[in-house]
């Protein structure tokens, strides 16, 4: 048997605004590959472990290290740079840019070719802009978006705005890909497609996904691993199965539905 690498270790890591602890003493891990859930009710500080992961927000406590590497303190971009990427809970698409300039802004932060290539618009300025544009169209094509490539991003149905915010965090090429609440507001047909969706781009692209959802039914669909969140604490991890009959869990959603 092959034991996963590590991707990304958080040891006691936290945040306190003022004298509100909305993340404390939290321990994940995540191994190569992982498809991950982090749940929790309203407020538990689910969005805030996400900004503390990707440089949004400075942990007060604690470390978080990708790939052995620590990360505290860096900035954002920095944060992008090394491998982790994200979607919002609510979209934040270029909204008069078109679907395909949407996916191209992610490759334009990592782009190899340099400004001053781009400024005197030399061969490789020209050639970097064609693959951008051929790797663009193909990560739209796995959305099943490319033939709304030249509409602009706001004139999307809700939905398919979901999709491309997914297409556009995976352009940058991460290894930890963060997806906050994908099926918000997405009806039961489309949550169904986006819970395939995940499990493809895990398997196309290698990569470890960590996911806050409210819908049960796709986190314990296709998570392998769940962590739970209440009150800024962990308070369980383990199997979907574990999670649905754990007791701190169930009185943590208590008159809320879990399985
Ligand atoms: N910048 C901030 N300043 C002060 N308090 C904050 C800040 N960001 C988050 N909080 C507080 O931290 C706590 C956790 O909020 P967070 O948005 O992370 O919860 P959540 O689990 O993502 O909730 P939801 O499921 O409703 O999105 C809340 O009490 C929130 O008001």
């Amino acid at each position: 048997m092959t034991t996963k690498k590590q991707l990304l270790k958080v040891e006691n890591a936290g945040i306190r605004f003022g004298g509100l602890k909305a993340v404390s003493d939290v321990n994940l891990e995540l191994k190569q590959g992982e498809l991950v859930g982090l749940i929790g009710p309203n407020g538990a500080g689910k969005t805030t472990f996400f900004n503390l992961l990707t440089g949004v927000y400075v942990p007060t406590e604690g470390s978080i290290s990708l790939d052995g590497e620590k990360l505290n303190g860096q900035a954002p971009y920095k944060i992008t740079k090394k491998g982790i990427s994200r979607t919002f809970q609510n979209i934040r698409l270029f909204s008069e840019l078109s679907v395909l300039d949407n996916v191209k802004v992610a490759y334009h932060s990592l782009a190899k070719h340099s400004m001053l290539s781009s400024i005197f618009r030399l061969p490789s300025h020209f050639s970097g802009e064609k693959e951008m544009e051929e790797k663009a169209i193909e990560f739209l094509k796995i959305f099943n978006l490319e033939k709304s490539m030249h509409e602009k991003a706001k004139n999307l149905p809700y939905g398919q705005q979901r999709r491309l915010e997914i297409a556009r965090a995976l352009a940058a090429n991460p290894k930890l890909l963060l997806l906050d609440e994908p099926a918000a507001g997405m009806n039961p047909q489309e949550t169904e497609e986006l819970m395939n969706l995940i499990a493809l781009i895990r398997e196309r692209f290698s990569l470890t996904i960590l996911l806050i959802e409210h819908d049960m039914l796709l986190v314990m669909g296709v998570c392998e691993r769940i962590y739970v969140l209440d009150h800024g604490q962990l308070i369980a991890d383990g199997t979907p199965e574990q999670i649905r009959n754990n007791p701190k869990v169930i009185e943590a959603y208590l008159g809320e539905e879990v399985s």
